[in-house]
């Protein structure tokens, strides 16, 4: 290194020390206001309410300010009016120096020229210079001259690329399973996603490898920062293909420093339901269908009976009847309410209890003499001797009645969206009624035991059923309650503790609420500061609650996803306020879309707007060659993404017998893992030989991992196409990609999705069935 660089990151440290000073006082300020709000209790209830956000805003300033430990500052603009601007993970000011701004955050408007900046459009700027850091020392420095006027300006060397040093170095390094955040290197048309207004929806489409998913999430940190006021108690959703990739995006959010965050995949949208089980592609093909919200809705239709003749209910040893045109009359008031089926039951009851009340009153008030001037004591006069008051009462007792309730619930039940779903799966005739519109193999496909778990694509259908059968808010109250008598429960345990064995004496067992006079006070007190403990995020409270409305929605691979699950995606953002990420060249799952227009249209009809990414920044020029064919033969009208990276390393494709491949699969296995260092290796095989080729691949090394049961951090693991979708490997082994195409009708897309992973190397042992 020259004296004058060594000079240069002799500065540039000094400057970047001071800025972790300053890191370094700011978390133990936040740290300390945090416990001073923690220490407070007691107060009116806006006393409560102004430090529970003070404590939310400190707890989420801790996690920021620790989440930008490495690489705080990494770039500075030398603008030609304004001197130096440095750019940062978070933005740092001088409290001094009128708040004079010291590092800026590279969400903020004053950072945009260091993604934008061209020698063509310099934007003011003279000079980028990227500041590599390792932990808190500066390493290197890598400067772009964007002054056309100065002699020392730096021509690009790939039209449309910025920041080329820190981009090639971030594109070369080593992969460690988990995901990278970009700020250093975000590209202008990645910068233009990133930044493009809240409102609306967005599709982003690109082929694998242009950063869909960096700029994704780039993009929800990005939002969270500039529409705080709107976003922080609305959270931002953002939805992946499946729990690895969800696993392999989680680190780069909190590095982002962003909490408001929802991650999840569509079957983890239905809050108390885990759905994981595992079904056939044509199951969940039919269970994904738009037509599948019609069968729900006939479902519950169904569960709306009436008799065939008539039903008899017992009261107070009366016999009673209800015929048919009854049942059906009230089944027709309630049903016209156009209320969701549970919330429509008290009018299917009063309808009942007026019939039942009107028949036991002709039974038990009739005045037999009413008519007859000469018979009995009574004058000629009313024939019903039960007046208003009577006929309320008797009403009240019948609905109170077990035999009434038990009939009543058999005409109209009120069911929860797990009942529906797996009475209509558990049962043949339920089936033929409310699925008439599906023919008898895809009825066939949806039949299954009760206790069966639930798979993904049942989330969306169990979202759908909780819309029509509506939520009984009694439930909800009743869990308020609960939580209350917990939280008090709480307090009591812990003040008995604290207080010895002083016992509170209850004399009425039934109201364990009753406290002593002089525990009250603190009993309360101590149940909010635990409510205060447990304080939850609005991205918990989204999480938690199923008629959450976020903020905006971000879904990653969109392309995967069935119409049901845009049906739910859609109700959880009223504003219609998305960025739908995707690549329809790409699309595996039999249910999901190979058209944004398809998707979209009954929504918002044409508007929405597309935008799209056109640099492969993972798969050297090399492999993508090879994926270009694979991806003609899925539509000739197909362009794949450019790379820019080129290896000088060709893939290597290699023929193998069906009783070589085994042998074959382990040498290459090795001799991938000698060649690899520190970087990972993944083995994409067939779903239908996952486990006999991971067998394989175990018994040649015994660190490797396969399937669900892996860890990012695995430096080899096999896989299935769909399980490694999103992910990328250094480098690649495809065993069988014969066996990949014919297993799915979306085999070549599949293919395409295989090829596609390596950021370094690909070798492919086929059959000789590799139709390319
Ligand atoms: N501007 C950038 N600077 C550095 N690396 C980048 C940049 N953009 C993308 N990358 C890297 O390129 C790789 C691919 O990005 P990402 O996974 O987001 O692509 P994708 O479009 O979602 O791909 P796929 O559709 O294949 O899943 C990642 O390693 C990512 O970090």
């Amino acid at each position: 290194m020259s004296s004058d660089a060594a000079d240069e990151i002799h500065r540039e440290q000094e400057y970047v020390t001071d800025l972790y000073r300053r890191l370094d006082n700011l978390r133990e300020q936040a740290e300390h206001r945090l416990s001073q709000a923690l220490l407070q209790t007691g107060g009116t209830q806006q006393e409560r309410s102004q430090r529970e956000s003070t404590v939310a805003l400190y707890t989420e300033q801790r996690a920021s300010l620790g989440a930008v430990e490495s690489g705080l500052c990494f770039g500075r603009l030398d603008l030609v009016e304004e001197g130096a601007r440095y750019i940062g993970r978070i933005g740092i000011f001088d409290e001094t120096a009128e708040y004079e701004p010291l590092l800026v955050d590279w969400r903020a408007p004053a950072s945009r020229p260091f993604y934008l900046a061209t020698a063509a459009s310099p934007q003011g700027v003279r000079r980028r210079r990227h500041i590599r850091t390792a932990e808190r020392t500066v390493t290197a420095l890598d400067d772009e001259v964007l002054d056309l006027a100065d002699a020392a300006a730096t021509a690009p060397h790939h039209e449309g690329l910025t920041s080329e040093a820190a981009l090639f170095a971030a594109m070369d390094a080593g992969r460690t399973g988990r995901m990278r955040d970009i700020v250093e290197t975000i590209q202008a048309e990645q910068d233009h996603i990133i930044r493009a207004d809240l409102n609306g929806i967005m599709v982003v489409q690109g082929g694998p490898g242009t950063g869909k998913t960096a700029v994704a999430l780039h993009r929800a940190a990005y939002l969270l920062y500039t529409y705080r006021k709107e976003l922080s108690t609305r959270a931002v959703l953002v939805v992946g293909p499946n729990t690895t990739f969800l696993k392999y995006i989680s680190q780069v959010l909190p590095s982002l420093a962003e909490t408001g965050v929802v991650l999840r995949t569509v079957g983890g949208l239905f809050p108390g339901v885990t759905a994981t089980g595992v079904e056939p592609d044509e199951t969940a093909e039919v269970k994904g269908r738009a037509v599948m919200a019609e069968v729900l809705a006939a479902a519950v239709r169904d569960r709306q009976q009436v008799p065939d003749d008539t039903v008899e209910v017992e009261f107070d040893r009366e016999p009673l009847v209800l015929d048919r045109a009854a049942c059906e009359a009230a089944r027709e008031v309630a049903r016209r309410s156009g209320k969701p089926h549970n919330l429509a039951r008290p009018l299917f009851d009063v309808e009942m209890i007026h019939a039942l009340s009107m028949q036991l009153a002709d039974r038990i008030g009739t005045d037999p003499y009413a008519d007859d001037p000469l018979g009995g004591d009574d004058a000629p006069g009313d024939p019903q001797l039960l007046d208003e008051a009577d006929l309320a009462e008797l009403r009240r007792e019948l609905q109170a009645d077990p035999n009434v309730q038990t009939v009543l619930d058999w005409l109209w039940p009120v069911l929860t969206p797990q009942r529906l779903l797996s009475d209509l799966y558990a049962s043949e005739a339920r089936l033929a009624t409310a699925a008439a519109v599906l023919t008898d193999a895809e009825r066939a496909l949806l039949r299954r035991s009760r206790d069966a778990g639930w798979t993904p694509a049942d989330a969306p259908l169990l979202d759908e059923a909780a819309e029509l059968l509506g939520e009984d808010d009694r439930d909800a109250e009743e869990l308020a309650e609960r939580r209350r008598r917990q939280r008090l429960a709480y307090a009591e345990g812990a003040l008995e503790i604290l207080h010895g064995s002083r016992s509170i004496d209850l004399e009425d067992e039934l109201d364990p609420e009753i406290l002593t006079a002089a525990d009250v006070l603190g009993a309360l007190e101590l149940g909010e500061r635990q409510e205060d403990e447990r304080r939850l995020t609005a991205a918990e409270r989204a999480a938690a609650d199923r008629r959450w409305a976020f903020g905006h929605v971000i879904v990653d691979e969109a392309q995967e996803l069935s119409p049901m699950a845009w049906r739910l995606l859609m109700r959880r953002c009223p504003s219609r306020s998305m960025t739908i990420v995707g690549d329809v060249a790409q699309t595996g799952d039999p249910a999901g879309t190979s058209s944004w227009d398809a998707v979209l249209h009954p929504y918002v009809a044409d508007r929405w707007r597309q935008t799209q990414l056109t640099v492969n920044y993972r798969t050297p020029a090399e492999i993508m060659d090879l994926a270009g064919q694979v991806l003609k033969s899925i539509d000739p009208m197909l362009e794949p993404p450019r790379s820019v990276r080129h290896t000088g390393q060709a893939p290597q494709l290699t023929e193998v017998g069906p009783a070589e491949l085994a042998a074959r699969l382990a040498e290459e296995v090795r001799r991938e893992v000698a060649a690899l260092g520190d970087g990972t290796l993944g083995v994409l095989v067939p779903a239908g030989r996952i486990d006999e080729l991971g067998a394989v691949v175990t018994a040649a090394l015994p660190q490797a991992r396969v399937g669900e049961q892996t860890e990012l951090t695995d430096p080899v693991v096999v896989l299935t196409v769909r399980q490694a979708k999103g992910l990328e490997f250094d480098a690649v082994v495809i065993a069988d990609p014969g066996g990949i195409v014919a297993e799915s009708p979306r085999g070549h897309s599949d293919l395409y999705v295989a090829i596609t992973r390596p950021t370094q190397r690909l070798t492919v042992l086929h059959h000789g069935d590799l139709d390319l």
